[in-house]
């Protein structure tokens, strides 16, 4: 943990965003380590809300990683999930490929192509996650066009991820007000699903604010307009959009679209999110590489490079402790 990454939270209001003062370091190293292991909890598959509390008392950013499940193949999307969980992920996103992915750029658009091409659908993943969500911890969000589940049908689609343990549901393109019907349905008795859903820059502050209201787990803040895909830089309005979001609730709010680099997601972390999302430039390298193998170890080294790049905050109260010791 790099200590010059500690700096107050962002959350709590009286909160400024100031580097701790570098006194002292061995005490505060000590301080932080102590109280963040006191929340260190059993990290078994919990929701992605309770994922994003553990999260905020530990003062870290969560990283969420997407993949395209099939792509190259099934059983090294299993491989993959358990690479991500083990690199470091918190949550992670599991794309089912579809035949028309409007939304994405390129590189998720070959994704889907070649998991459509060797015979990837909804049943063998459904399989595939009955094996592999109980070796892994990160909750997975499960990312779907609208479509795909009006083709299997709401209920029977919800019955199915809730069977194998998804914990979310990211649905890019579900007009506002069908969000209502597959929230009742991911409701149930023994596994509720958070329906996740997505704010971009050009969406007016009043339909921003219905968003965040009903949004489950996280809010979902599209960093820029256009499609998926790597961008040089990070849009800098996502500095603001943060900040509005963040009068309009408490919800955690992760940032993704175009991040592609250790430095976009530390910016972005800085700039407040909760988590950062990113997909493109980890599909590309699993998808696109001489074999599964050569890609499962390129996934892990650059999922690592992602993860350690985000910032470690100390919550404020902790931050307050850790100042009256140094001094
Ligand atoms: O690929 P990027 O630019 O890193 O963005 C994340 C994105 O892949 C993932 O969240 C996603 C995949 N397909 C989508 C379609 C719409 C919104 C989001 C997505």
């Amino acid at each position: 943990m790099e200590l010059t990454n500690l700096y107050y939270s962002p959350r709590h209001q009286n909160c400024k965003n100031r580097p701790l003062n570098r006194r002292n370091n061995q005490t505060i190293q000590s301080l932080v380590m102590v109280c963040s292991s006191t929340y260190l909890q059993d990290s078994s598959t919990v929701s992605i809300s309770q994922t994003f509390t553990r999260l905020r008392r530990q003062g870290q950013v969560a990283f969420i990683p997407y993949v395209t499940a099939g792509d190259p193949n099934l059983p090294t999307t299993a491989e993959a999930l358990k690479v991500l969980d083990s690199s470091g992920a918190d949550i992670i996103e599991l794309g089912i490929p579809f035949s028309n992915p409007f939304a994405d750029g390129p590189v998720n658009q070959a994704a889907a192509r070649r998991a459509l091409a060797n015979g990837t659908n909804f049943d063998g993943i459904i399989s595939m996650l009955k094996e592999v969500v109980p070796q892994i911890s990160s909750p997975i969000a499960l990312f779907t066009y609208y479509n795909q589940i009006l083709d299997v049908g709401i209920a029977e689609f919800i019955s199915a991820i809730q069977s194998v343990g998804v914990h979310g549901l990211v649905v890019p393109d579900i007009p506002f007000k069908d969000t209502a019907i597959l929230r009742r349905e991911a409701i149930s008795l023994h596994h509720k699903i958070e329906l996740v859903l997505l704010t971009k820059p050009d969406s007016s502050t009043e339909r921003m604010k219905a968003i965040v209201e009903a949004s489950q787990g996280f809010v979902y803040l599209v960093s820029s307009m256009g499609v998926t895909g790597p961008r040089p830089v990070v849009n800098s309005q996502v500095q603001d959009l943060i900040r509005e979001i963040k009068k309009a609730t408490t919800k955690p709010v992760a940032v993704g679209f175009g991040l592609s680099k250790p430095e976009h997601v530390k910016q972005v972390a800085e700039w407040g999110a909760d988590g950062v999302i990113v997909g493109s430039a980890l599909v590309k390298l699993l998808g696109e590489a001489k074999s599964p193998k050569e890609g499962l170890k390129e996934l892990e080294t650059f999922a690592k490079s992602l993860k350690d790049a985000l910032p470690l905050r100390v919550p404020y109260e902790l931050c307050a402790q850790l100042l009256t010791l140094a001094k």
